[in-house]
């Protein structure tokens, strides 16, 4: 059986069609595939640090950490979205287990760039015991926090810690956000490119069509198809039965891949 990690962005968590969470237990009851939830919450983090009165800055896509922001991070994403996301795949039958990236170590981070302070690239991942609660039956269910060997907490932006998390199980990775895939604007339209392979993705990059959110996930996808993962979907997640039609091998949102003869120079 293979597995199958699955990343609900923040944008779309609250979204998804009640029938998601049964798909994902019927996925893992099928035998096709294991899947592993790593989710986001970045809606939640900046509405919270709003009532705090703490602002936030993205560059390009990532939100500077300061230290005081990590207790409201670790909270939102550890204990609020992680606890729902786990509640409700039990609530629908199947076997869930929520982990913050932190709990048995799964993802070492290190510093990603010290003008973004305490947000943390994905050094290494422990997946031993990821396996392990595979194997039990259960579904993980991982928030994107990382410590370093200093102990010093990290915020992972959740893209990142799926794709390194798929990169090092070699396994499909399926990125869920609030848009039908990536769109690129032609003659104002938007209009979504079903197909993209990482050379036609760079072209996309360079001439200013990804922005935001969305440099993050290409640098996710990239990361993830440069270790061996075979396809990366970023798809919709309010679609129904979004799932079940990407399991079916059915067309949706858009696919990248890496070119084949790119595999072999
Ligand atoms: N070319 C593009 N195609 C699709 N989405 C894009 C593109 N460029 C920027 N975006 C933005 O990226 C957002 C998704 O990123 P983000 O808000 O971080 O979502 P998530 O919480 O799911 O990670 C979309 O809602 C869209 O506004
Ligand atoms: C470093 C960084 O930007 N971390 C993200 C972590 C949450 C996240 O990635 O949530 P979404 O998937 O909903 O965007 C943040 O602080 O928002």
């Amino acid at each position: 059986m293979e597995y199958l990690v699955i990343k609900c962005g923040g944008s779309v968590i609250d979204e998804v069609p009640a029938s998601f969470y049964q798909e994902l237990c019927d996925i893992r009851a099928s035998g096709k595939y294991m899947p592993i939830i790593v989710h986001g919450g970045g809606k939640l983090i900046t509405s919270l640090l709003d009532q705090l009165k703490i602002p936030t800055v993205f560059v390009e896509g990532l939100r500077v950490t300061t230290d005081e922001m990590l207790d409201v991070i670790e909270m939102a994403l550890s204990g609020y979205m992680n606890k729902s996301i786990t509640r409700r795949i039990l609530q629908a039958g199947g076997q869930a287990v929520g982990v913050s990236g932190i709990d048995g170590w799964l993802l070492e981070a290190q510093q990603a760039d010290v003008n973004l302070g305490f947000v943390g690239n994905v050094k290494s991942v422990n997946d031993t015991w990821l396996k392990q609660l595979c194997d039990l039956n259960y579904i993980p269910v991982v928030s994107p926090l990382g410590m370093d060997e200093s102990w010093q907490r990290y915020n992972i932006n959740a893209d990142t810690a799926a794709a390194a998390i798929a990169g090092k199980l070699k396994c499909p990775l399926v990125l869920m956000s609030d848009i039908p895939g990536i769109y690129e604007e032609i003659n104002g339209e938007k209009q979504t490119i079903p197909t993209l392979t990482t050379v036609e993705l760079d072209v996309l990059i360079d001439n200013g069509s990804i922005t935001g959110g969305m440099i993050p996930k290409v640098n996710a996808v990239k990361d993830a198809l440069n270790k061996d993962v075979k396809e990366v979907v970023i798809m919709d997640g309010r679609q129904k039965n979004g799932l079940t039609l990407y399991c079916n091998e059915e067309v949706i949102g858009t696919k990248l891949y890496i070119k084949e003869e790119l595999l072999h120079v």
